[in-house]
């Protein structure tokens, strides 16, 4: 592994920005990806994570700002191939090519050695299907073959763009698990998603951007603990307290017949307090765990409907 001990290690962003057409699709970006941890980069459709990343590669040029990986753009780096491997998607592959045909080509165009290839087939659970051609591979199978080219030239520095499309869900506990023993043994590790529930379940640490502009850059605990409780109650006659709670500005969503309500971003021992206080007797009490989902949503959120309809439907087909 080449990491180096200097505090450049990893990748760090300093306001970086793209327009097309424009349109400023990355704006002002700026953060550090530190090593030794699973970084998830979340954002709705279109908010610039893939144009971000092929920045970062040096694929695509910043109108203005800089992207480092190891303290300098990854093309200036003698051996970019050894500094950072990186997966764009099924998409880019060759579909005639074989499996191991595909890391065969990479393997040279990089100088890694044969050996390699089937250690990385072995690790992606590709040894079987090694002499398949890559149109006959399922989408899963074409993500798991695009992490082993990513990791072929075992470098320091790994970005996956979107590497859980298609993953089932023993798929994404093995991602979980492989991409948490490469970050472990001090590698950088930057995936992109849209798949908030699975990207909460890889990722210690989030960066979330909403067109192009950076929202959050926090561990995903103290993102949870951020995020709004919504509390439910139950009771014969909750008039009282539903009206208390409206009256000083509590978001409350009650049904038609006023004995069930969720109220938003509150503390359950103030709502029992409050019950005592205002003789309102409660058959049901109940805090909501907040997970990733909410805090996401509650992030990206314009107001603007058409937000919360292309956040919410890939979470539902995720796992279809
Ligand atoms: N080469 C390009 N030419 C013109 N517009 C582009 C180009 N690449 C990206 N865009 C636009 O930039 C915006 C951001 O796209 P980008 O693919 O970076 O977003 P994303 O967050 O990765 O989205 P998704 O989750 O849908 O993949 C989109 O509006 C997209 O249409």
């Amino acid at each position: 592994m080449n990491v180096s001990s200097s505090s450049d290690e990893g990748i760090s962003v300093r306001g970086l920005t793209k327009s097309y057409g424009g349109l400023r699709v990355v704006d002002d970006l700026s953060f550090d990806v530190e090593p030794g941890q699973v970084t998830g980069f979340l954002g709705p459709n279109g908010a610039g994570k893939s144009t971000t990343l092929q920045m970062i590669l040096g694929l695509t040029s910043p109108d203005s700002g800089t992207a480092a990986i190891h303290g300098r753009p990854l093309p200036e780096h003698a051996e970019p191939a050894r500094i950072a491997g990186a997966f764009l998607g099924a998409e880019h592959m060759l579909p005639g090519l074989t499996a191991r045909g595909h890391l065969d080509w990479i393997a040279t165009a990089t100088g890694t050695e044969p050996a390699r290839i089937d250690e990385m087939l072995e690790l992606v659970d590709l040894t079987r299907a090694r002499s398949r051609r890559i149109s006959q591979l399922s989408l899963g199978m074409r993500q798991r073959l695009g992490i082993a080219a990513a990791l072929l030239t075992d470098p320091d520095v790994l970005i996956l763009d979107e590497p859980l499309n298609g993953l089932d869900p023993a798929g994404i506990t093995w991602l979980r698990t492989l991409l948490t023993d490469v970050a472990s043994t001090g590698r950088t590790v930057l995936l992109s998603s849209h798949l908030l529930r699975e990207m909460e379940l890889i990722a210690h640490h989030v960066i979330i951007i909403r067109d192009g502009l950076l929202i959050a850059d926090r561990p995903l605990d103290a993102l949870r603990r951020e995020s709004s409780t919504r509390v439910q109650v139950q009771g014969t006659d909750l008039a009282p307290l539903l009206d208390h709670l409206r009256a000083e500005g509590w978001t409350v969503d009650a049904d038609e017949m006023g004995a069930h309500a969720a109220i938003t971003g509150i503390d359950p021992g103030e709502i029992f307090r409050l019950c005592v206080r205002l003789g309102v007797e409660l058959t049901g009490l109940a805090a909501e765990e907040p997970d990733l989902e909410d805090a996401f949503l509650g992030l990206t959120d314009t107001g603007d409907d058409r937000h919360r309809h292309t956040l919410t439907h890939p979470i539902e087909t995720a796992t279809a």
